[in-house]
């Protein structure tokens, strides 16, 4: 079997429950700094797998239990407290809205420097443009030199999407944000995510959606509150996930 893309071992990240607000002067002052206990939690802990190349997966489980959390570890933008993730290739990842991209500058500005941070050269993104910005769609073109931040939330997944899936990157990573897209879009985007997966990629997906997840993912991990309660082949996780949902476990 070749090297695993993913190696993910006894992971764990531990979070603040609640920020507390600042104090004022004042009651530093005559109360001091101290203060209660912060109260953290485990959002994820003893989480442990491997992802070989060309791996379909899809991370299900009900809200609060992980997914987003972990994603964002295997892109790097979260470290862990305890354990490590390995990834052994560059990551695509369209984890958020924003998809990581500047709010001040344009949509065409954007595009270069996410293009170039994934380590596409300049004429490789000239060579590229006008396919991302054709998927993108026409209300895209038209927005391309005002500022990203103006965006709807259907455009901003757009660009995402289009810059996302048009690196080179092996490991391409999609946090639920197809369901802000339009019935049409969203057909593009199984589209794009077939030929990625028929071009040997690996695939990540958070999904609420069962199709969705039938569709792209052969394997699913489920997490239920920050723990890895299944690993498995995604009909087999989907199945114990629907049970627990019925019996409100
Ligand atoms: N930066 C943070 N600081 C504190 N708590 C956080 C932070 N990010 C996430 N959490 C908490 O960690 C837990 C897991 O959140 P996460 O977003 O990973 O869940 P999820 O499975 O993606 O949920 P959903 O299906 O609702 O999107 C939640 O309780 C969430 O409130």
């Amino acid at each position: 079997m070749a090297d695993p893309v993913i190696s993910v071992q006894d992971l764990g990240i531990e979070f603040f429950r609640s920020r507390r607000r600042r104090m004022q002067l004042r009651e530093l002052l005559f109360h001091g700094s101290s203060g209660a206990p912060k109260q953290t939690f485990w959002a994820l802990r003893n989480i442990s797998f491997d992802i070989q190349p060309g791996e379909a997966v899809g991370l299900v489980g009900g809200n609060g239990g992980g997914k987003s959390t972990l994603l964002k570890m295997i892109a790097g933008v979260l470290l862990p407290d305890e354990g490590s993730v390995t990834v052994n290739g560059g990551v695509a990842p369209l984890i958020e809205l924003t998809g990581g991209f500047v709010g001040e500058l344009s949509a065409r500005d954007n595009i270069y420097l996410t293009a170039g941070l994934h380590g596409l050269p300049k004429a490789a993104i000239e060579e590229r443009f006008d396919d991302i910005v054709a998927f993108a769609g026409p209300e895209v073109r038209a927005g391309l030199d005002t500022p990203y931040r103006h965006f709807s939330s259907g455009m901003k997944v757009r660009l995402g999407f289009a810059v996302v899936t048009t690196l080179d990157e092996p490991i391409v990573l999609v946090d639920e944000v197809l369901a802000v897209g339009d019935r049409a879009f969203r057909e593009k985007c199984y589209q794009r995510m077939e030929s990625l997966l028929a071009d040997g990629r690996t695939l990540f997906l958070v999904s609420h959606s069962e199709k969705d997840l039938r569709r792209f993912s052969t394997r699913g991990l489920y997490l239920k509150r920050g723990e890895l309660v299944m690993d498995a082949p995604m009909d087999d996780v989907l199945e114990r996930y629907n049970h627990d949902l019925d019996a409100g476990a």
